[in-house]
């Protein structure tokens, strides 16, 4: 039988409900969650997430600043920005769109940012939290994982979860998270011996390379949850060319998986949803 889809379009929109809800009950107590959304320069990926973003922020009652500047905008004029932002008590969350132009140390912005505004738990302390299992917030597209994984209904405690990638923003993130769970943990990269003899044996695969079909069917161990963080695009020549495709051989992984995750429609609309629920919770802690 074939892997049961996880929606993840689904599951945000049930998501942003929620937050709906906690945003206008701060917006009667004259609290509207605020989030600002900084945009450096022009690369059209960033404007549809951005866009994509502010709307959802629209339909939750939260407030959203969107901030474009051209891609020549110095580093230290951001720096300021982000300064003023950090001092601005309307705003609960500062988001600062990556990639940023090479010019501008991505680092060094986001640690400028006031870790009570974090909404995208990129910086050195919020990662820190995580780390410690002190409260703070998670990194979106982890969280939004996480959550994915939860509404399936399988309990992670015991169970062996391989993540392929060790990003900061993804990779290792999602290891804490899933340790966090009592899963046993696995990060697999690109100095991996044998990345299939892991894979194998894992009830868990979040695959976040970036690299289309990483995880072929013969490579996962049946009924196991697929999670596909990966956003590519088929290149030309092939068919399908220039359609959106995840690191994992959708056709072939859900003929053996029990649970699989598509793209689009999987991780992607959860990052965003992750990022509103970040963005509530900042606002309710600030009231
Ligand atoms: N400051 C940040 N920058 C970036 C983040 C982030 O979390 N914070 N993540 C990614 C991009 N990203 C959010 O910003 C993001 C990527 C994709 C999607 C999404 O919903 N994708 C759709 C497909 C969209 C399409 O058709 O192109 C899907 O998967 O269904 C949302 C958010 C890098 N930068």
């Amino acid at each position: 039988m074939p892997a049961t889809l996880i929606d993840g379009s689904a599951l945000a929109l049930q998501i942003r409900g929620g937050v709906a809800e906690r945003a206008a009950a701060l917006t009667a107590r004259g609290r509207t969650p605020g989030l600002a959304v900084i945009l450096v320069g022009d690369d059209p990926a960033s404007h549809v997430y951005v866009r994509n973003k502010v709307k959802a922020c629209e339909a939750a009652g939260i407030r959203s600043v969107l901030e474009r500047y051209p891609a020549e905008l110095t580093e230290a004029a951001l720096l300021e920005r982000v300064a003023a932002l950090n001092a601005d008590a309307t705003i609960h969350g500062i988001l600062v769109q990556l990639p940023l132009p090479r010019h501008i140390d991505a680092k060094k912005v986001i640690e400028a940012i006031d870790a009570s505004k974090d909404v995208d738990g990129y910086s050195v302390l919020s990662a820190g939290e995580l780390m410690a299992g002190l409260p703070g917030f998670r990194p979106c597209t982890p969280y939004g994982c996480m959550k994915l994984i939860e509404s399936t209904g399988v309990a992670l405690r015991g169970k062996h979860a391989v993540v392929i990638g060790r990003s900061n923003t993804v990779g290792k993130p999602m290891g804490l998270l899933l340790l966090q769970a009592d899963a046993t943990v696995t990060i697999c990269h690109s100095a991996t011996a044998d990345l299939a003899v892991h894979t194998r044996q894992a009830d868990v695969v979040v695959a976040a390379v970036g690299r289309r079909n990483t995880l072929t069917a013969d490579m996962v161990k049946p009924g196991a949850i697929v999670i596909d963080v990966g956003m590519n695009r088929v290149p030309d020549g092939e068919p399908n060319a220039g359609k959106l495709c995840g690191d994992v051989d959708f056709d072939g992984v859900r003929e053996v998986a029990g649970w699989i995750t598509p793209v689009p429609g999987g991780v992607g609309p959860m990052t965003i949803a992750m990022l509103l629920v970040n963005t509530v919770e900042s606002a309710e802690r600030s009231a």
